[in-house]
C-alpha cells in the first residue's frame, strides 16, 4: 500500500518532545511533508536554533517512521526553527524582540560581563538573531570584550523623521554599551539617574531590529538600575552568575531573590557556576576546584532552578576576553564548548519557560 502524509503523521505523533513532554504533531512542530514512493521529508520545527535535543529528536523521528510506517524508507528530517516569545505587553518597546533576557550577579568581579559576552556569541552561531545592552554602569567591559571600544554606534533617519541609533555590531551580535557614551578611558562617573535615562534611550531610540534573543548585563548588587530596567522591559527570565565561593553564593541568592520578590516576579532560569574549576592549559584533564566545589549545583537545587553551565577558570578566557576575541571564537578550546553548552542550556530554559509559564509584562512598581 503507497505510503501517505497521515501515516507520517500518525509515526510522527508517537515523537515526543522530551522538555515538553508532548508530541511533535500536537506541538505543531511538523511541517512540509512531502511522500514520494518510498522517499519521505518533513521539517521538525524547533523552538530554538540553540536546541540541545536535535540530534535526538532527529533520530527519534527517523526510528519512528522505520517502525511505524516502512522499514525501508529514505527519510529526509529538515531541521530548523522558529524561536517562541516571552511577551505578553501590547507596548511599542522593542517590538521586533521575542525574549529579554536578564544576565546579574549578587558580586561584583565574578565574571558576569565574561559569561554575558560568550554566551551572546554562542547563540549568534547557533543561528539566533542576537542582541546586547551593557547596562553595567560600574565598569562597562563589553566594548573591550567585543574589541569595539574605538567604535560609535551612528545614527539613522526612520521613516517619520525621527533620528534612530543603530547598535554596534560584532560576532553577529547588535549592541549597546553604557562605554559608548563615554570617554574611552573611562573618566565618566555614571550617577544614577543620568545612567537610567540613557538606558532608557537604549530601549526607546536604538533600531534593534527583529532579535530572537537581547541579552541585558546588570550591574552586580541589587540598584536603582535594575528597577528601572525590570520597569522598562518585558523580561522573560533572568540568568545568575556566581563563582563557587560561599561569599559569592550568599550575594547571588540575594540577586535571585530581587527577580523572585512578588512586585518584580521575573523567572530565574537557572545559575551560571562562573570559575568552577581551575584548569591547566598544558592538563585539561585535570580539575582544580580552588573556590570550593558543587556551591552552584547546591545553590540550584535549594532554590529549584537549572544549573546552565560550569565555566573553568582558565587563563586564555581572561586573555581573549582582553584581547577582544572571546573565548568562543577559539574553536578548538574545551572552554569554548563549555560556553556552547551553556548557550544550548540557556535556550532551552527560555523555550521551557514560553512553554509552561504565564507571558511577562513588564513591572509597575507602585511607590
Ligand atoms: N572563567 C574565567 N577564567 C578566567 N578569567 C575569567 C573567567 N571569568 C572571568 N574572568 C576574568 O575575570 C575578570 C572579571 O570578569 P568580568 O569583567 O566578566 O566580571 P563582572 O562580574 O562582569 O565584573 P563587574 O563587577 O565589573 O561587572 C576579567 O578580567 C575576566 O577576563
Amino acid at each position: 500500500m503507497a505510503i501517505t502524509k497521515e501515516d507520517i503523521l500518525k509515526a510522527l505523533s508517537y515523537v515526543e518532545e522530551p522538555d515538553l513532554g508532548k508530541d511533535l504533531v500536537t506541538l505543531n512542530m511538523i511541517e512540509d511533508v512531502e511522500v514520494n514512493g518510498k522517499n519521505i521529508s518533513f521539517t521538525v520545527i524547533l523552538t530554538t536554533p540553540a536546541c540541545p535535543l536535535k540530534d535526538l529528536i532527529r533520530n527519534a523521528c527517523v526510528t519512528a517512521i522505520h517502525t511505524m510506517v516502512d522499514k525501508e524508507a529514505d527519510v529526509t528530517v529538515n531541521m530548523t526553527s522558529r524561536v517562541t516569545s516571552g511577551r505578553g505587553d501590547t507596548s511599542e518597546v522593542l517590538v521586533g524582540v521575542r525574549n529579554i533576557i536578564a544576565v546579574a550577579s549578587g558580586k561584583g568581579g565574578v565574571g558576569k560581563s565574561t559569561v554575558t559576552t560568550n554566551l551572546a556569541i554562542a547563540l549568534a552561531q547557533s543561528g539566533a538573531r542576537v542582541g546586547l545592552i551593557d547596562a553595567d554602569i560600574s565598569g562597562p567591559s563589553i566594548p573591550t570584550m567585543f574589541g569595539v571600544e574605538q567604535e560609535r554606534p551612528s545614527m539613522v533617519q526612520g521613516d517619520h523623521g525621527k533620528n534612530y541609533i543603530l547598535p554596534v555590531e560584532k560576532y553577529g551580535v547588535k549592541m549597546m554599551s553604557i562605554g559608548f557614551l563615554t570617554p574611552a578611558d573611562g573618566a565618566v562617573v555614571w550617577r544614577g539617574p543620568m545612567a537610567s535615562s540613557a538606558l532608557r534611550q537604549f530601549i526607546s531610540d536604538v533600531d534593534w531590529g527583529e532579535l530572537d534573543y537581547l541579552l541585558l548585563d546588570l550591574p552586580p548588587g541589587t540598584s536603582d538600575i535594575h528597577l528601572t530596567m525590570v520597569q522598562a522591559l518585558p523580561i522573560t527570565g533572568a540568568v545568575i552568575v556566581t563563582t563557587p565561593q560561599k561569599v559569592a553564593l550568599a550575594d547571588a541568592v540575594r540577586g535571585l531573590q530581587m527577580f523572585r520578590q512578588p512586585q518584580i516576579n521575573v523567572p530565574v532560569l537557572g545559575v551560571v557556576e562562573n570559575m568552577a574549576y581551575f584548569t591547566p592549559a598544558e592538563l585539561p584533564e585535570n580539575k582544580y576546584y580552588i573556590f570550593g566545589e558543587g556551591g552552584g549545583k547546591a545553590l540550584a537545587d535549594k532554590y529549584e532552578i537549572a544549573l546552565l553551565g560550569q565555566i573553568p577558570l582558565v587563563q586564555s578566557i581572561r586573555e581573549n576576553g582582553d584581547e577582544g576575541t572571546p573565548e568562543i571564537l577559539q574553536n578548538d578550546s574545551p572552554a569554548s564548548g563549555v560556553f556552547k553548552e551553556l548557550a544550548q542550556s540557556v535556550a532551552q530554559q527560555v523555550s521551557l519557560r514560553n512553554a509552561t509559564m504565564a507571558r511577562t509584562k513588564p513591572v509597575e512598581i507602585k511607590s
